[in-house]
């Protein structure tokens, strides 16, 4: 079923709105590297708008699950990991990946190990072009890039079927099956569906592979065809994964919402994320639109490594993605007037390397509180 709205945000997602004062209860899981950075840049930010604004609470509980942790304790998650964040009201999540520890191992110990018993089926990415910042494409005003990508985020080639067979033998095999499930691909269809039916647009591209792939993704294509039925009102079209990719770059503003297999959605994102002009700027809604369990935020990115410990990584995808946390809980406003520091923080040239600028992590943080001060205390608050 689709999530039950009560507030629509700007990336099509919901929130329930908040009657009363609300506290909330944040569990930081702020993993390696630049993670660790950008999670306490976030948690900085996010005290402070609350402190500004004084119309919720926040309260933060920190956890040391990390690469560190799997070095000293043989896993990444003990094994009361989930009840303990199923107390939560939301994740915000950082980064998982170390240079001495198999990129395969710390994937599945901690963020797919968080996502998919978590039920956060549907990841949701959002991507436009800030003010002040500007996208490699030339011919590509701000308002031309405005997309929402909605990645299946439970199955598919993150489902983790197959084997390895023969080890160590010449004639050694490993096989990596793609799973599509009718709930599965139903739910997902769904979400996107109705996440491009609450965008002004209404638009959706369902993004497939059924020419090669004539199993799952004709599955896949067939999943889409049915649930379209059901929004009579969104315009939709079904585009091949590789012709997408010169879509996004020649043709940004004939697109709005996609959705896309996990594989296929997490490589588009990241190119939208470049597009939009860096990497640093992308957030992640890892979601249960049921409810039922929390659901995790995070910056598109990974850890790192080359630059981990420097500060200089952009805290802007982590804003971006607190922002669209607080919505999610019901906090639209204080969403947007985050979101709007953030753009007055770009617009007026306080950025870090990756976006061109020469701003430091902290000063970029900095920043961000002071404008949210202004904005809090402004008379005009209603701008936002
Ligand atoms: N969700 C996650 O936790 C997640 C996501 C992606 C990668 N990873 C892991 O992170 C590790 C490194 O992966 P990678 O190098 O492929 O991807 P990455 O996102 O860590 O880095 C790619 C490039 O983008 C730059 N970059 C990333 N975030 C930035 C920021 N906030 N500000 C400025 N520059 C930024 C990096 O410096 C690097 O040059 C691997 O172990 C990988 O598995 C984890
Ligand atoms: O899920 C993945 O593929 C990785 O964690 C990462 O690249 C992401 O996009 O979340
Ligand atoms: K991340
Ligand atoms: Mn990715």
């Amino acid at each position: 079923m689709a999530p039950s709205a009560t507030i629509t945000a700007t990336n099509g997602t919901t929130g329930v709105a908040a009657p009363g004062r609300q506290s909330y209860n944040i569990a930081l899981i702020p993993g390696d590297g630049i993670g660790i950075e950008v999670i306490h840049a976030g948690q900085v930010v996010l005290q402070h708008l609350a402190r500004c604004l004084d119309t919720f609470d926040l309260k933060f509980e920190e956890f040391e699950w990390s690469s560190a942790y799997y070095k000293k304790h043989g896993r990444y998650l003990p094994d009361d990991a989930l009840d303990q964040v199923r107390k939560f009201n939301a994740i915000l999540f950082g980064a998982v990946g170390a240079p001495d520890v198999p990129d395969h191992i710390s994937l599945w110990g901690l963020r797919l190990a968080l996502c998919q018993p978590l039920q956060q089926y549907a990841n949701v990415r959002p991507t436009r072009i800030l003010r002040g910042t500007t996208s490699p494409l030339s011919n590509c005003a701000r308002g031309d890039l405005d997309w929402v990508i909605v990645r299946e985020n439970s199955e598919g080639e993150y489902a983790g079927h197959g084997g390895t067979s023969h080890i160590n033998q010449e004639w050694s095999v490993a096989t990596e099956v793609s799973i599509f499930t009718q709930h599965g691909c139903e739910r997902i269809m769904r979400f996107a569906f109705s996440t491009a039916q609450s965008r002004p647009r209404k638009k959706l591209t369902v993004v497939t592979k059924s020419n090669a792939q004539r199993n799952g993704m004709v599955f896949w294509d067939h999943v889409a065809a049915k649930v379209a039925k059901e929004f009579p009102d969104v315009e939709w079209d079904k585009m091949l994964v590789d012709a997408m990719t010169t879509r996004m770059v020649l043709k940004p503003s004939s697109i709005d919402t996609i959705v896309a297999t996990n594989l296929h959605a997490d490589i588009l994102s990241d190119l939208a994320a470049a597009l939009a002009g860096s990497i640093g700027i992308a957030p992640t809604s890892n979601l249960d639109p049921t409810r039922k369990n929390p659901s995790m935020f995070e910056p598109i990115h990974g850890s790192a490594f080359d630059i981990t410990g420097l500060g200089v990584a952009n805290p802007v995808a982590t804003f971006w993605t607190s922002a669209e946390m607080l919505r999610w809980l019901g906090q639209a406003e204080a969403a947007e007037l985050l979101m709007l520091a953030v753009e007055n923080v770009t617009e007026g040239g306080i950025k870090t390397q990756d976006l061109g600028g020469k701003s430091k992590t902290v000063e970029v943080t900095e920043a961000v509180c002071k404008e949210i001060e202004k904005l809090a205390s402004s008379p005009s608050k209603k701008m936002y």
